[in-house]
């Protein structure tokens, strides 16, 4: 279990801020939405989170630890990041590139143990890997591979799980197990963010939202308070109307002939 505290964060690329300075506390059994128009900075977020892009200013912290004094492997049990694009590179079988989740939990060049076959296969069973355990990892689909990379992250059993919008290229099936899933871990008392460009599996699953505004600007709160048509359109600059229930809200986009209707 894992929480982490964005202080002060300030997230860009050589020197050029995409937001105002980000202030935030995402508590374990957390699920949180990023949402964002394309460039906002979501990916750029979950690797600053994550410690792969340096902060332009302010901190994040890990259960209180400043992220920059945390030993790699230490971080890696608390915090995992899935990558927007995460290629596999190697021609080993599913099952083995799945098993590289589990460095953060053994010593160096030893075999895995039984927990870790264990955890192996519970990650290849939650993605509907098993039957394509023995192919190679990079001779499977273009979603099995999004699967293959996600179920070596849930083998890596992290208190944490960042998730750049792990369930594009997934078919519906796919989607709803994986989302269902990351929806369990975070009732488990991990703590779940997933960048989405859908704003009805937003609704469906966080409870928490983070919106990055294209003008720096950026909001936190609770999803059902954050997803307004008014918000929504300041969001991604064009008009998203509220449909369905009170319970369950689907948002629709209104394309430019409804507009002018
Ligand atoms: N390594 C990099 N060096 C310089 N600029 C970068 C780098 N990576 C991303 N950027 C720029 O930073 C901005 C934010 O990119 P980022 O990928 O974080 O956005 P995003 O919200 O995840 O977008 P998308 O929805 O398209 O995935 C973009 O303008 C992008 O071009």
């Amino acid at each position: 279990m894992a929480s982490l505290q964005l202080d002060g964060l300030v997230f860009g690329h050589r020197g050029q801020a995409l937001t105002r300075p980000v202030t935030v506390e995402a508590r374990s059994g957390e699920f949180w939405a990023v949402l964002g128009e394309n460039g906002s900075g979501k990916s750029t977020l979950m690797a600053t989170l994550a410690g792969l892009v340096p902060p332009l200013a302010g901190q994040v912290a890990v259960d209180g630890v400043n992220l920059r004094r945390m030993p790699r492997k230490v971080l890696a049990r608390r915090l995992g990041l899935l990558l927007q694009h995460q290629d596999v590179a190697f021609p080993y079988s599913v099952r083995e590139t799945v098993s590289a989740g589990r460095y953060a939990h053994r010593p160096p060049w030893r075999p895995l143990r039984r927990e870790d076959h264990a955890a192996v296969e519970r990650a290849l069973e939650e993605t509907g890997l098993l039957e394509l355990a023995e192919l190679r990892a990079d001779q499977v689909s273009g979603g099995e591979q999004r699967r293959v990379a996600i179920a070596t992250l849930l083998a890596q059993e992290p208190g944490a799980l960042l998730l750049d919008e792990p369930v594009n290229h997934l078919d519906v099936r796919h989607e709803v197990a994986l989302m269902d899933r990351f929806r369990d871990y975070a009732d488990d008392g991990r703590l779940i963010m997933v960048s989405l460009h859908d704003v009805n599996l937003a609704s469906q699953y966080a409870d928490r939202l983070l919106m990055l505004y294209a003008d720096g600007t950026w909001e936190a709160g609770n999803t059902a308070e954050l997803l307004t048509e008014d918000r929504l359109e300041h969001l991604y600059g064009v008009p998203l109307k509220e449909v369905g229930s009170d319970e369950t809200p689907f948002w629709v986009p209104l394309g430019h002939r409804k507009r002018s209707r």
